[in-house]
């Protein structure tokens, strides 16, 4: 395994307008990790990933991809990501799942695949999250699970070694969401895809994950779920949602 952590944020800084959403951020993400982000709301969980994934860039500090600096990177084939937008998808747009997975081939640069070779990645992408029965069915006749796994699978096409996830499951019933991590899960241990995703929901995303990272504009706590639940005092980061902690398994 490699030692170059996959994400690195040193004293990381950013703001919208004069309003500071992340100040003095530290956060090392390495591979084959598992690492679920929680804080509050408006705590600047989103906005982590954003700057992340260079879709903003900080205003101070620095961000590094698997060992550069994001200026330098450019292996963005590199990364797959699950906007928080996805689970808001408008369910009227025309497209089927299998075109829905193949924007995510789209803005690959340097690959160039054979419309043959990008048919048998989107099938396996479709296949990896069970849904390649559903591949000529338009997004919009889907339920809100199966949307989301087509998500992941154009997450997925692009075979990437890390994929951010930003509150995918939100609004999704149990059940799809339980299938929903067994996915993940898989992802991670059998593909050894690192993986990142942001939640509110600390009761669940804390029997899923193997790394907790919490945030509230700044680093919190770092480490196990299971250390977490444990240590208790969370009213100064949460407030009144500490009810939260209680929903555990
Ligand atoms: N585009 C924007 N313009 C101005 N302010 C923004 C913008 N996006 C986010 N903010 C503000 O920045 C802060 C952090 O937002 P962010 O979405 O990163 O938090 P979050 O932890 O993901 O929140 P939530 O859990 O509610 O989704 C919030 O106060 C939010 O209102």
């Amino acid at each position: 395994m490699s030692q170059t952590p996959v994400i690195e944020l040193r004293n990381v800084y950013f703001q919208y307008g004069d309003r500071p959403a992340v100040e003095d951020l530290n956060l090392v993400v390495h591979e084959g990790e598992f690492l679920g982000i929680i804080g509050p709301n408006g705590a600047g969980k989103s906005t982590a990933l954003k700057l992340m994934l260079g879709l903003l860039r900080p205003v101070r500090g620095d961000v590094l991809l698997f060992g550069r600096p994001l200026s330098e990177f450019k292996d963005w084939s590199k990364i797959g990501y699950v906007s928080q937008k996805a689970a808001s998808f408008n369910t009227r747009f025309p497209a089927t799942v299998t075109e829905v997975v193949e924007t995510g081939l789209l803005g690959k640069k340097g690959t160039w695949w054979s419309w043959k070779e990008n048919k048998r990645r989107v099938a396996e992408a479709l296949e990896l999250v069970g849904m390649r029965e559903f591949a000529d069915r338009r997004i919009g006749d889907l339920s809100g699970g199966q949307q989301q796994r087509v998500f992941i699978a154009r997450a997925l096409v692009g075979d990437p070694e890390l994929i951010l996830l930003d509150e995918p499951v939100e609004g999704v019933d149990a059940e799809a969401q339980g299938q929903f991590y067994d996915i993940l899960d898989r992802l991670n241990k059998v593909h050894g895809i690192t993986l990142v995703i942001v939640s509110h929901d600390i009761g669940t995303i804390s029997n899923k994950v193997g790394q907790l990272a919490c945030i509230n504009k700044t680093l919190h706590y770092h480490g196990s779920p299971q250390e977490f639940m444990e240590g208790g005092d969370l009213s100064g980061l949460y407030g009144h949602d500490v009810k939260l902690v209680h929903h555990h398994h």
